[in-house]
C-alpha cells in the first residue's frame, strides 16, 4: 500500500475509533471466565469463516486472500458471515486475517498458493537470512489494517458478540518462516533449534516483539498450532519464555490502559504442556481432539477449557454429533468450559452440520444448567 493511500485509509477510520464502541449484549464468554451463573454453554469455532460457506466463496471468488484480509470493509463482511448466518447459535465472532501477517510486516513475502496454502518464495534458510528481517516493525504502520478492520468489525457487529483478534505463537510462525510453507515434519526449522539456538532464540524474540504490541481485541487467542512437533523439552526451551512473555505483556499493557482482556493459548498436540499452562496467565486454555476431555479438566482443574470436538465429526448425522457433543460435555462439565471444535472447519463441511453442532452446545448445556 503507498503512503497516500494509508493516510486516507488512516483518516476514513479516524472517525469510528473516536466513537464509543456498541455495549455488548453476549457476554457469555467473559462470565464463564469470571465464574458467573450462565443459561449456557458459549460456543464458537476456528475458521468459522471460511471455505465451508457459500457467501465466503462467492466473496473469494473476486478477491485474493490476502487482499481480503488488508481491506477492512472485506475483512468486516467476512468475519460477519457466520455471525449473520447462526445468529444467535454463535457466541463469539473471530476477525478475518491470519496468522501470516505477522512475517509479512516482518519483511518477508507470504503468498496463499491455491491447493498448497501460505508460501514464501523466499524463506529463512541460514542465520546470514536473519539480517533481511525488518529491523524495528512499526506495527501501527504495517498492520494498521488490521487495527482498522477490527474497529469497524466491532461497530458493525452492533454489540451481538465480542471479536476475538488472534495471531501465531512465535514457534509456530518461525516454523512457516523458515520452511517457506506447511511441512510434515518441520524439519527444516527444528533443524534450527538444535543446531542454531542462540540464533533460533534470536529470532522468536524479534517475532515476540511484533507480536506484543499487535495483539488488540476484546478476545485474544495465539495459535502455536505447531507446537505438537516439539518434544516437551523444546517447548520448554523455546515455547514458553516467548508465549509467557506475550500473555504477561499483553496483559500488563491492556490493564495499564484500563481493560482486562482475556487471552486464550492453543499449543495444539502439546498435551504434556497442559498442566505447566495452567499455571500461566492465560485465561482459557483451548485443547485438541485427541484430548481427552474429563482427564483435561483434571489436570487443568481451575482454568477455562475450550474445545475439543474432532471437525471430522461433522462429517456424522445429527445424531451422531449430538451423542458426542454429551460426553464431550459430561467430560468437561458446564462450568468454566468454552465449546468449539478441536481444530478449524474444513472446507468440505456442510454448514447445515455445523449448526447442528451449534445446536447441540445449545441443548445439552442448557438443560444441564437448569
Ligand atoms: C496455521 C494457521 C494459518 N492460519 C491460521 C493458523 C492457526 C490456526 C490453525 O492451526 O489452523 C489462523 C487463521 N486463518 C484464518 C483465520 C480466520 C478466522 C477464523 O478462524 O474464522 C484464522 C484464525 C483464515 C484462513 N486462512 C486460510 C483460509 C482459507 C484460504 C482461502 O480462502 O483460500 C482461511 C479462511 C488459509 C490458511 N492459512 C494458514 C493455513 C495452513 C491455511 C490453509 C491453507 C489451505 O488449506 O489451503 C495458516
Amino acid at each position: 500500500m503507498s503512503p497516500p493511500e494509508k493516510k486516507a485509509r488512516t483518516e476514513k477510520y479516524k472517525a469510528l475509533y473516536d466513537k464509543d464502541f456498541p455495549p455488548l449484549k453476549n457476554k457469555l464468554i467473559f462470565q464463564v471466565i469470571k465464574g458467573e451463573k450462565i443459561h449456557k454453554v458459549p460456543v464458537w469455532i476456528m475458521r468459522q469463516a471460511g471455505r465451508y460457506l457459500p457467501e465466503y466463496r462467492k466473496g473469494r471468488a473476486n478477491n485474493e486472500f490476502f487482499k481480503v484480509c488488508q481491506t477492512p470493509e472485506l475483512a468486516c463482511e467476512v468475519t460477519l458471515q457466520p455471525i449473520d448466518r447462526y445468529g444467535d447459535l454463535l457466541d463469539a465472532s473471530i476477525i478475518f486475517s491470519d496468522i501470516m501477517v505477522v512475517p509479512q510486516a516482518m519483511g518477508l513475502v507470504c503468498e496463499m498458493v491455491p491447493g498448497k496454502g501460505p508460501t514464501f518464495p523466499e524463506p529463512i534458510r541460514k542465520p546470514e537470512d536473519l539480517k533481511r528481517l525488518t529491523d524495528k516493525v512499526n506495527v501501527d504502520d504495517s498492520l494498521g489494517y488490521v487495527f482498522d478492520a477490527i474497529t469497524l468489525t466491532r461497530q458493525k457487529l452492533d454489540g451481538r458478540v465480542p471479536l476475538f483478534g488472534f495471531s501465531g505463537g512465535p514457534w509456530t510462525l518461525m516454523a512457516y518462516m523458515i520452511e517457506g510453507s506447511g511441512s510434515k515434519t518441520y524439519s527444516k526449522a527444528k533443524a534450527w533449534l538444535y543446531n542454531h539456538p542462540k540464533d533460533s532464540k534470536v529470532l522468536l524474540q524479534k517475532i515476540t516483539d511484533v507480536i506484543i504490541p499487535y495483539l488488540v481485541g476484546q478476545l485474544i487467542q495465539l495459535f502455536e498450532s505447531n507446537s505438537g512437533e516439539l518434544s516437551p523439552q523444546c517447548f520448554t526451551e523455546f515455547v514458553m519464555p516467548y508465549i509467557i512473555q506475550i500473555v504477561d505483556k499483553v496483559k500488563e499493557k491492556t490493564e495499564a490502559l484500563g481493560y482486562n482482556i482475556p487471552v486464550s493459548i492453543f499449543a495444539r498436540g502439546s498435551h504434556y504442556a497442559i498442566e505447566e499452562l495452567s499455571k500461566t496467565k492465560f485465561d482459557i486454555i483451548q485443547v485438541d481432539w485427541t484430548m481427552d476431555p474429563k482427564k483435561t479438566r483434571e489436570t487443568a482443574k481451575a482454568k477455562v477449557l475450550q474445545g475439543n470436538a474432532d471437525p471430522s465429526l461433522l462429517y456424522g448425522s445429527k445424531e451422531t454429533i449430538y451423542q458426542n457433543v454429551e460426553k464431550m460435555i459430561e467430560g468437561f462439565g458446564v462450568k468454566k468450559y468454552i465449546a468449539n471444535l478441536g481444530h478449524g472447519m474444513y472446507p468440505d463441511h456442510d454448514p447445515e452440520h455445523l449448526k447442528y453442532y451449534l445446536e447441540a452446545i445449545r441443548d445439552v448445556s442448557s438443560k444441564k444448567l437448569k
